[in-house]
């Protein structure tokens, strides 16, 4: 199998476009078309079963929160795997965001969990934390090359309080530049044909300065862009640590959740033609601005 890096981007290239559909199921949010979401995991399965059938027609990745599933317990752990399982059949890659990070031994754990096959998720990246240290991340980069699947690294995030942390000076640089430098081993392991690693990293669209110098100090990552739309960037902001090459559209992905997943004009539908028009429209509305912001 070809390695996850270039998969991802041969995906991108074909939708045209970076965007990525997080798909956050919150309860109170999920239309009562699909039934009541805080009672019924069934009422989850059904909108992301839906929101997984319009998102094939606009983006290459899907972005499922893993968190926001086991809030429903049991049940929303075998949702999440049920969705993943309909996207990846339906050709999306799967970027499952479980945020994973512990001591080595108990990291292997995390890593079978969440990128190995039945029992495990499967998924084809999953999102890692590295503020424990680089041995925390090695059963995950040790799945990765053998199964040709990704791994997103948090570096700067797209949180107010993103900074606390990961802007304090360590030897006249941010920690989080240090963060990106320390990958740069683990970088080359994940280096697909394209020349672009599987080794992503997670760098926020609300913090475009960050991104663009970033870019520099790993210049083979993807990036994983979260922060557009409901955390307030814009898409330019988004694409700012991506690359320009001949088509202007590489350099990783860009997530969208919240404002695709709920806009206002699917909350107020009547009726699941009502819904699926306006889910599409929001979609189809992100990709194209995501396209264009990447050809300027
Ligand atoms: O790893 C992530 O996906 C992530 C990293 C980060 O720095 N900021 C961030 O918002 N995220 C995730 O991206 C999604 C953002 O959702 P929206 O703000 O609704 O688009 C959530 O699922 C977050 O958990």
């Amino acid at each position: 199998m070809s390695a996850y890096a270039d998969r991802l981007i041969e995906a991108v290239r074909r939708k045209d476009t970076p965007l990525c559909v997080g798909l956050d199921p919150f309860t109170d949010r999920i239309p009562a078309l699909f039934g009541d979401a805080r009672e019924d995991t069934s009422a989850v399965l059904k909108f992301g079963a839906s929101i997984i059938e319009i998102a094939q027609q606009h983006a290459a990745v899907l972005k499922p929160q893993l968190g926001l599933f086991e809030q429903f317990g049991e049940m929303g752990y075998a949702t999440a795997r049920l969705l993943t399982e309909q996207a990846r059949g339906a050709g999306m890659i799967v970027l499952l965001d479980a945020k994973r990070g512990d001591i080595g031994t108990t990291a292997e754990g995390y890593a079978r969990a969440t990128l190995g096959p039945k029992p495990g998720f499967d998924a084809d990246c999953v999102t890692v934390n590295p503020y424990m240290g680089l041995d925390t991340l090695e059963p995950f980069l040790s799945v990765a090359e053998r199964a040709s699947k990704g791994v997103a690294v948090l570096v700067r995030t797209s949180n107010p309080g993103a900074g606390d942390v990961q802007d304090l000076q360590v030897g006249g640089a941010p920690v989080w530049r240090r963060v990106g430098e320390m990958l740069s081993g683990a970088t080359q392991r994940l280096k697909g044909v394209s020349g672009w690693s599987g080794l992503m990293a997670v760098a926020g669209a609300t913090y475009p300065e960050e991104a663009r110098a970033l870019r520099e100090v790993m210049p083979d990552a993807l990036f994983l862009v979260p922060g557009y739309g409901a955390q307030g960037a814009s898409a330019a902001d988004a694409v700012a640590g991506f690359v320009t090459k001949p088509k202007g559209l590489e350099g990783g992905v860009v997530s969208s959740s919240r404002a695709v997943l709920y806009p206002q004009a699917a909350q107020a539908a009547k009726n699941m033609s009502e819904w699926r028009a306006a889910i599409g429209d929001a979609m189809a509305a992100a990709a194209a601005e995501l396209r264009a912001a990447c050809a300027r």
